[in-house]
């Protein structure tokens, strides 16, 4: 059993966030190690093994060091490790803006209330559709993120069922992302404008910017 003050995790780096509506911003990136699902289109699967036991305040020394006081703990499933809840205390503790991606299978409603949830809704085409944990929706507020990851033309009229059955962009910014090289952006913005859909349609910058990172 891990110490209380420790996570095992797979990377620390400082980068420009990618996705959700902080994208474009200098952040470290905390990534958590392991990961209960397996989405057919994971590009993180190089953080479902392996990784280092790491103390909070190695981690608190490590994020130092970056000219930033934005912070993203991601994985793998970071939720995945029990000892993630009081990590990210401790980053909000130690002053920083913390967002959290999850896939949201496992139950957010213990994360620190200052952390921002990007909640990641698993689409039929995902394969992990059976995983989301739905009692997660009533919990989201205006300052966490709801993302679907759109394998297909038929994800996104089942993301649109899900938005619309459960009036989801009256509870917090919707997020919209093709896989990458999979839907076509154009085509999924063309979607969104023809059916006026209240989301925000975003693209994974980091991709464009720097390709696939290479498992490592
Ligand atoms: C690697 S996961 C880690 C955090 C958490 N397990 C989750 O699923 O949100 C982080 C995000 O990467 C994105 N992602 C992973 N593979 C992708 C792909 N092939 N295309 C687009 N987005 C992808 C998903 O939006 C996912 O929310
Ligand atoms: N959200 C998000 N933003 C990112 N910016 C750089 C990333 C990377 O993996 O290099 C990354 C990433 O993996 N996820
Ligand atoms: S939940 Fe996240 S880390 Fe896990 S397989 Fe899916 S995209 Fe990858
Ligand atoms: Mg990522």
């Amino acid at each position: 059993m891990a110490r209380p003050d420790s996570v095992r995790l797979t990377e620390i780096f400082f980068s420009l966030q990618g996705e959700s509506s902080r994208v474009g911003l200098p952040t470290v990136f905390i990534r958590l190690t392991g990961c209960p699902l397996r989405c057919g289109y994971c590009d993180s699967e190089y953080a479902f093994y392996g990784g280092e036991t790491w103390h909070f305040d190695r981690i608190l020394d490590e994020v130092a060091k970056h000219p930033t006081r934005t912070v993203c703990v991601t994985g793998g499933e970071p939720l995945a490790q029990r000892n993630c809840l009081p990590l990210l205390t401790a980053l909000c503790d130690a002053g920083y803006s913390v967002s959290l991606e999850t896939s949201g299978a496992m139950p957010i409603g213990e994360v620190d209330p200052r952390v921002s949830r990007i909640v990641d809704l698993k689409t039929p085409g995902s394969g992990e559709v059976d995983k989301n944990c739905w009692d997660n929706l009533p919990l989201l507020t205006a300052q966490d993120e709801l993302k679907f990851v759109l394998t297909s033309e038929a994800d996104y009229q089942w993301a649109r069922q899900q938005v619309e059955q459960h009036q989801l962009a009256g509870r917090c910014p919707v997020l919209f992302s093709p896989v990458w090289q999979g839907v076509s952006p154009t085509d999924l913005a063309g979607w969104i404008v023809r059916d006026g859909l209240p989301v925000r349609m975003q693209v994974q910058l980091h991709k464009i910017l720097w390709g696939e990172k290479p498992g490592v």
